[in-house]
């Protein structure tokens, strides 16, 4: 046992597509349930649960093997499941030690299940592939909590069957990236052979041979790479700021190599310059619970890795998510906080000079959030960590595009101030924590922007319209003078000025009249009377002349350039004839 105290405990972190149920499982582990209270029901920040070897030997129903083990536990972060967070879950795979692929046995691989796969393929990271989701295999007899194959023997053979198709298929989806697979129990070289255990994270199925195997791959692979000197000085990773009552400011980590003491110097990673502070408090989570939904913590002198803890001391306020924290010497804090620094300016976050504001809560999640709005096409014109500011809101003011004069905030809130002044402003706020979510509403809102712009503009528009004076229909010469018109394209409203086929204007629609009754629009084939004010019949006009709706230069470009597929086919047929009239004279009318 003395040997334990050498070997760090494993970081491990689940991975897989929305849905195939990261959440669910780690529930099962830790035993408490985050699923239900859940944003969405997707995870979104990373988490750590300890679970202590001996919980794990006594789930596996194994307790003699205590002492087989030398690693003290695993350390399981929650790292986050939508592919908006590839990014994040990139470092989530650097950090971790070991993984869990989980893969709704019923839906098989998923564009997210390959991505995960390729991110621990670049990191080499050992892995476990969990079929999840059996209870779902239709027939399958439910034994709770029990391992993987004494269930199995308790099912038909239809069903041992249906489970072994299901999981060939797995295998071939993993050979296509390179991995040779089995299903675990006929894995006999875990170095050659990915593992696969059909699991349900809701009876707790095949849960326990998950652990047991990740407790083999650390055994196996990881020994030299968890074996550590305790006087390494503690290097590990901020997961969250968050202020707590009587501590101010504290920083949640994980610590994943060397020890860490109260009163030790630390370098955190910030925006601007790293911060160089004293640790004033350790706080230690209790096995079995979660640092993010727990608050009792234990305070402690020092900590060693692997470990989620928090961190109390002054000036942390400024201090930023997913960035190192890093304990320093007596003399080498500026430098290490240069290193912070140079990694830090390496995350880009590519922005231009038009396009939407963008607000998150850690570098990781602003880091995803440009990937998706990239993704989509969506410009950005700044991106920074932090919430919405009175400042925020003041440059967003001053853009001048509607699209663009919007803020979209991840897992952030707006300040008072901020508050206020977007009262008197147009500005568009989204704010919310499921990036996806947030990334189509924006869109959405955008497409019914524009849909009502474009409705507004067709409203305004002088639409073409062309019309003949019919033989024996003169009923007043001027003043306004009367006509029988047939309409033989597009349509005519009231108010709208007449042209002649020589592009002359002559004068204005005073009235339209249909069988006596009053009408403020004709369209194509009907006879109507028009009173018309400006021509005199016998001059400007006479009978059987065809006329145009005189469409101002404004609309005609309006018309030409946005409203053109809106057209009906008499409609452009109409419009292209009186643009032929203009451009006659003027090849540059309307262009
Ligand atoms: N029947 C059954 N349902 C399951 C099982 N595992 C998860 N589910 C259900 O599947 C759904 C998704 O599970 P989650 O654990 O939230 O999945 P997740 O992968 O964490 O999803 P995100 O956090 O959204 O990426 C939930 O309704 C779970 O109750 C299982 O083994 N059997």
């Amino acid at each position: 046992m003395a040997e334990n105290k050498k070997l760090r405990t494993p970081i491990v972190c689940v991975m897989g597509h929305v849905d195939h149920g990261k959440t669910s499982l780690l529930d099962k582990i830790r035993g408490t349930a985050v699923v239900a209270g859940e944003a969405g029901a997707i995870t979104q920040h990373i988490g750590a649960t300890e679970v202590p070897i001996d919980i794990i030997v006594n789930k596996c129903g194994q307790p003699q093997l205590i002492n087989k083990f030398i690693v003290p536990g695993l350390l399981f972060i929650d790292t986050p499941g939508h592919h908006a967070f590839t990014s994040l879950r990139s470092r989530g795979g650097a950090l971790a030690d070991l993984a869990i692929v989980i893969v709704d046995i019923n839906e098989g691989f998923m564009p997210q299940t390959i991505e995960s796969l390729q991110i621990l393929k670049r990191f080499k990271t050992p892995f476990v592939v969990a079929a999840n989701k059996i209870d779902r295999i239709p027939g399958w007899r439910t034994n709770p909590e029990k391992p993987f194959a004494e269930s199995f023997k308790n099912q038909s053979e239809n069903v041992q069957q249906l489970i072994d198709t299901r999981i060939y298929e797995l295998v071939g989806e993993l050979y296509k990236l390179g991995f040779n697979s089995e299903r675990y129990d006929r894995v006999t070289d875990f170095q050659k052979n990915v593992g696969i255990v059909p699991i349900s994270a809701a009876t707790g199925e095949g849960v326990a041979d998950i652990l047991m195997i990740l407790l083999g791959l650390a055994q196996k692979f990881l020994e030299s790479n968890l074996r550590f000197d305790a006087n390494n000085p503690g290097t590990g990773t901020v997961l969250e700021i968050k202020e707590e009552k009587g501590l101010g400011t504290t920083i949640d980590v994980i610590l994943y190599d060397g020890t860490l003491k109260k009163g030790d110097t630390i370098v955190v990673g910030s925006l601007g310059n790293p911060i160089i502070t004293k640790v004033r408090a350790l706080l230690k989570p209790r096995p079995l619970t979660e640092i993010q939904t727990e608050e009792k913590f234990k305070s402690v002198n020092e900590v060693t890795a692997a470990i989620g803890v928090k961190i109390a001391a002054p000036s942390l306020e400024k201090a930023l998510a997913g960035t190192a924290v890093r304990v320093a010497g007596s003399d080498n804090a500026d430098e290490i906080a240069k290193e912070i620094k140079t990694e830090l300016e390496q995350v880009t976050l590519p922005t231009g000079s038009t396009g939407v504001a963008i607000k998150a809560d850690t570098i990781g999640s602003l880091e995803a959030l440009v990937n998706e709005l990239t993704k989509e096409e969506i410009p950005i014109r700044k991106a920074g960590v932090g919430d919405i500011s009175h400042r925020d809101i003041v440059e967003v003011a001053a853009i001048e595009d509607p699209y663009y004069s919007v803020i979209i905030g991840f897992n952030v809130s707006m300040l008072p101030d901020a508050r206020e002044k977007i009262q008197s402003s147009e500005i568009k706020v989204f704010m919310g924590n499921i990036i996806y979510r947030l990334i189509d509403d924006y869109k959405d809102w955008v497409k019914k922007q524009k849909e009502q712009s474009e409705k507004t503009i067709a409203e305004l528009i002088v639409k073409p319209g062309r019309f003949t004076i019919m033989p024996g229909c003169v009923f007043r010469q001027s003043k306004p003078a009367v006509v029988g018109v047939k309409i033989v394209g597009g349509s005519v409203k009231n108010n709208v000025e007449i042209s002649t086929q020589d592009g002359d204007v002559v004068g204005k629609v005073k009235g339209l009249q249909l069988e006596g009754e009053n009408i403020s629009k004709a369209s194509i084939g009907m006879e109507v009377a028009m009173a018309l004010e400006g021509p005199t019949v016998g001059r400007q006009i006479k009978e059987e002349d065809t006329l145009y709706v005189n469409i101002p230069e404004r609309h005609a470009k309006v018309l030409e350039q946005e409203l053109y597929d809106s057209l009906t086919a008499d409609e452009v047929e109409t419009f292209e004839s009186f643009l032929s009239i203009k451009r006659r004279d003027n090849p540059f009318w309307a262009k």
